[in-house]
């Protein structure tokens, strides 16, 4: 058959609205075999590795696959949690955050996770919502920054699992969160939290994932988005220009990528007697290889090598309350005109009708940026 089977009619509800949070995915095991899945599709994605494919495919396979995987699987393992890869556990924990925070305001929303490599699928989580009721579906992608190979990278793929159904969802896209306001002040509350409980280092180096910088001269707007997130935080902490600086971490290959790389400026600042440094990275929503063993890990291992006296990874926003509130606002915010059914609630509940009714009447404009 062309298109896929419907969810059975019994199965339908009232028109309702899904949520979809996407993140980029990780492997299912911190195996060799798991993590050479996992990177096969990642890296054979068009999106992410921008090299014709004739030139591309022959090195991914030929090299990448036989050396990588090894290496990554047992730095996998490193941070491996009971409740499985970090990343996964920590979105896993962010949706259900969500879905919480969205019946407490009366919103019906229906809640999915999915990755965009490995799993849970995104055809599962569509799916999912589908025989949910879902007819409307925010997609929103967990990154901050708007970047082609991970934003539209998600659009390309949730295109491709529409193009096989019958009967299509509205749907919307949020684009990025750089300079949300709720994002930046969970950011915040985590650094001044970790400040007031650690105390505070001499220098907050902000480390954002790179990006090759073919990409910024293309066109993509990562790298401008990246320094206003920075900027933000940074103004929002009232810090000095000598207190903060933008890094930029997770190089790969051979290309010149976003500058400064975040490890060899690591080892600069050691050098230069800058002793005490905490690091935060406002590219990732949840805590994952990239955070636990690249900066809390290896960078650190590096800056103490290099002089340091001691470096502080600030864990990432994962689920603190005042992120979960941040990610409700800007769902309802995207999702402003759908109507979401309220909970059924008790009748008895008058407290809570007062509260609907409230909300329901509220006109503030929306602040999207
Ligand atoms: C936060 C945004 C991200 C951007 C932008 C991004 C671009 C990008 N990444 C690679 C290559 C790799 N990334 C890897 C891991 C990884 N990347 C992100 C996020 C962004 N990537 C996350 C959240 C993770 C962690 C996944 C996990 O399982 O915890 C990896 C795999 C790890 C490794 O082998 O080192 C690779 C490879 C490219 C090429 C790219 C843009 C062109
Ligand atoms: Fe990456
Ligand atoms: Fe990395």
């Amino acid at each position: 058959m062309r298109f896929l089977p419907e969810p059975s009619p019994s199965s339908h509800h009232p028109t309702r609205t899904g949520l979809l949070l996407v993140n980029l995915g990780t492997p299912d095991a911190p195996t060799a075999s798991a993590v050479r899945r996992y990177l096969a599709e990642f890296l054979s994605d068009p999106r992410v590795v921008e090299i014709p494919r004739l030139v591309w495919l022959p090195i991914l396979y030929g090299l990448v696959l036989t050396l990588r995987p090894r290496d990554a699987a047992a730095r996998y393992a490193s941070v491996w949690t009971s409740e499985g890869s970090p990343l996964l556990a920590w979105s896993r924990r962010q949706a259900e955050g969500l879905s919480r925070e969205l019946s407490d305001r009366g919103l019906g929303v229906e809640v999915a996770l999915a990755m965009r490599y490995g799993n849970p699928s995104l055809e599962a989580g569509i799916a999912a919502l589908r025989e949910n009721g879902c007819e409307r579906i925010l997609v929103l992608p967990l990154y901050p920054q708007y970047a082609a190979s991970t934003t539209a990278a998600v659009s390309d793929a949730v295109g491709a699992c529409l193009a096989r159904l019958r009967n299509v969802p509205e749907i919307r896209y949020v684009r990025d969160f750089h300079a949300d306001p709720g994002y930046i002040e969970a950011m915040a509350v985590r650094i001044l939290d970790f400040w007031r409980d650690k105390g505070r280092g001499r220098k907050l180096v902000l480390s954002f994932h790179g990006l090759p910088k073919r990409s910024i001269a293309l066109g993509d707007p990562y790298h401008q988005q990246c320094l206003e997130t920075g900027r933000l935080l940074a103004e929002r902490l009232s810090l000095y220009a000598e207190q903060v600086e933008v890094t930029f971490q997770s190089r790969f290959g051979a290309a010149e990528w976003l500058q400064p790389y975040t490890e060899p400026r690591l080892k600069e600042l050691a050098k230069s007697g800058v002793s005490d440094v905490d690091v935060f990275c406002p590219g990732f929503v949840a805590d994952c290889i990239e955070t636990l063993e690249e900066i809390a890990v290896q960078g650190k291992e590096a800056f103490l090598l290099a002089g340091g006296r001691q470096l502080r990874y600030i864990d990432a926003l994962n689920d603190s309350a005042a992120w979960m509130k941040a990610l409700a606002n800007l769902a309802e915010r995207h999702m402003q005109g759908w109507i979401t059914r309220p909970v059924a609630r008790q009748p008895a509940d008058a407290a809570h009708a007062a509260v609907l009714l409230q909300r329901k009447n509220d006109t503030t404009p929306a602040t999207d940026q």
